[in-house]
């Protein structure tokens, strides 16, 4: 079974379709009340679950070299992001999956691609890439550790700004 279970938070790395109500003969503290079952798993009914989409990202079963940044790993795979693929749930999925990811697609490549074109990006004090500290802050959102220092010049006429 594909379940990790973290104090009280429910959290399924892949999860099938929640629903199915069922009956537990064989389980006296279960009887009379009712139970969802996502993969085998006993919920009890009205439960939130948390899908931890973190962990699914780091699983080594889904993804090569997890631990490591490497975006060119989604050059050549074909992957939906828009929750038919369980191990790629950026917006979610389902009834409830993001309204927004068109434009928040859009945002985020349009800024991203502002800031590159507009500057020069460059380590501070000789630092190597592999330099740059990538540890994690634990929290709802996950943000590093210890900020990222840049030194940005800009590379375009300045009336273009
Ligand atoms: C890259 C940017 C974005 C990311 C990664 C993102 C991600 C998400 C995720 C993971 C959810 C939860 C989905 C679920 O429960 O299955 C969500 C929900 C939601 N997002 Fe986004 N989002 C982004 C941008 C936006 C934008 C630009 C808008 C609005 C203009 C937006 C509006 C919403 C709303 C209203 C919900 C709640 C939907 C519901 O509960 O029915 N999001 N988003």
């Amino acid at each position: 079974m594909d379940i990790l279970s973290i104090g009280t938070t429910i959290v399924v790395p892949i999860v099938q379709p929640i629903g199915t109500t069922i009956s537990r003969p064989n389980r006296s503290h279960l009887l009379g009340r009712q139970y969802v079952v996502p993969i085998g798993y006993d919920v009890s009914k009205g439960t939130t679950v948390i899908i931890n989409v973190w962990s699914i990202g780091r699983n080594p079963k889904y993804w090569d070299a997890p631990e490591q940044y490497l975006p060119e790993r989604f050059l050549d795979k074909k992957i939906d992001m828009l929750g038919q693929n369980f191990a790629l749930l950026p917006f979610g999925s389902g009834r409830r999956r993001c309204p927004g990811y068109n434009l928040g697609l859009k945002i985020v490549r349009s800024t991203l691609a502002n800031l590159l074109h507009g500057f020069n990006w460059k380590l501070p004090k000789n630092m190597k890439p592999e330099d740059v500290c990538v540890e994690e802050h634990y929290g709802l959102t996950t943000h590093p550790k210890v900020p990222l220092e840049m030194i940005i010049e800009p590379r375009l006429p300045l009336h273009l700004y």
